[in-house]
């Protein structure tokens, strides 16, 4: 679905992300993992065609990234960012018709209205519908513009969907509920490549794990592979415990204290 060569990008003299190789296959959930800094959103923008590489390449869907026209991509991948406000008035069920922008000229046609009420139910936001979206919570707003970015694939269940913190703003019910959905959308057969701080969260609900460490790959592999106190170490500059949860394959990750620190 997506493989990234030797991709390398450039802020002036500052090299954000070194050499930086993976791949990412339809119906798997990859999570990004790294410290403030190490590049991760800088990589999520590479991946989603928002900048371009320095070096390397990129490789969505068996076809350089860079060759795609705009509007062929809207209806191949979708992003959900960390910076979601808006200076307009919008009602939340025109909101999340924006998603649909991509496939209708003038007016939404049917299959477009219902692609709407089933992601606006997906994700928990009918009661939401006639709201102003400016006047709703953080966690609220997260969920309208995931449904948005729902609508616009929704009928291309081998797109990928890109999710950059998601789970930002919201509590923990909703939390779960955004990784749970994530998780479905991978299992339905979409690729979701997701930006996380929660190492828990990664090792409960991804297939994959990517480290990133100063735009360099620490580690990728199963959550079983990759989570390690040496890995952990190396990526966040803190130690751990890792225990065994019962029922789970993945390993649970608790802050060891800090030593000698006030
Ligand atoms: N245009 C730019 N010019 C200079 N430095 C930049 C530019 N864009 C990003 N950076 C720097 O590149 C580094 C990586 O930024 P990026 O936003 O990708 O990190 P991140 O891993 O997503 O961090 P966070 O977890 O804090 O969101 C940061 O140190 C950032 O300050």
């Amino acid at each position: 679905m997506i493989e990234v060569n030797e991709l390398s990008y450039l802020a002036g003299k500052k090299e954000l992300l070194r050499r930086l190789s993976f791949e990412a296959r339809s119906g798997e959930l990859l999570a990004i993992l790294g410290a403030n800094g190490a590049g991760k959103s800088t990589l999520m923008k590479l991946l989603c065609r928002e900048l371009v590489p320095a070096h390397g390449h990129i490789i969505f869907r068996g076809k350089n990234l860079q060759q795609y026209k705009l509007p062929e991509l809207a209806k191949q991948r979708a992003v959900l960012s960390q910076q979601n406000t808006i200076s307009v008035s919008f009602i939340v069920n025109e909101l999340v018709m924006m998603g649909r922008y991509p496939h209708f000229e003038q007016l939404p046609a049917l299959r477009d209205i219902e692609v709407v009420k089933l992601v606006m139910e997906d994700t928990g936001i009918t009661h939401l519908s006639g709201r102003d979206y400016n006047t709703l919570s953080g966690g609220e707003q997260q969920r309208v513009q995931l449904a948005r970015v729902l609508a616009q694939i929704y009928d291309c269940p081998d797109a990928c969907l890109f999710l950059d913190e998601p789970t930002n703003g919201l509590d923990l019910l909703y939390q779960q509920q955004m990784m749970e959905l994530a998780r479905r959308m991978a299992d339905k057969g979409y690729c979701v490549i997701c930006i996380l701080h929660d190492i828990n969260f990664a090792s409960r609900f991804a297939d994959k794990i990517l480290m990133l460490k100063e735009g360099r790959k620490v580690a990728i592999g199963s959550p079983l592979e990759v989570i390690s106190h040496k890995n952990i170490f190396e990526t966040f500059s803190i130690n751990v415990k890792l225990m065994a949860c019962e029922g789970y394959s993945c390993p649970l990750v608790i802050p060891a204290m800090i030593q000698n620190k006030p």
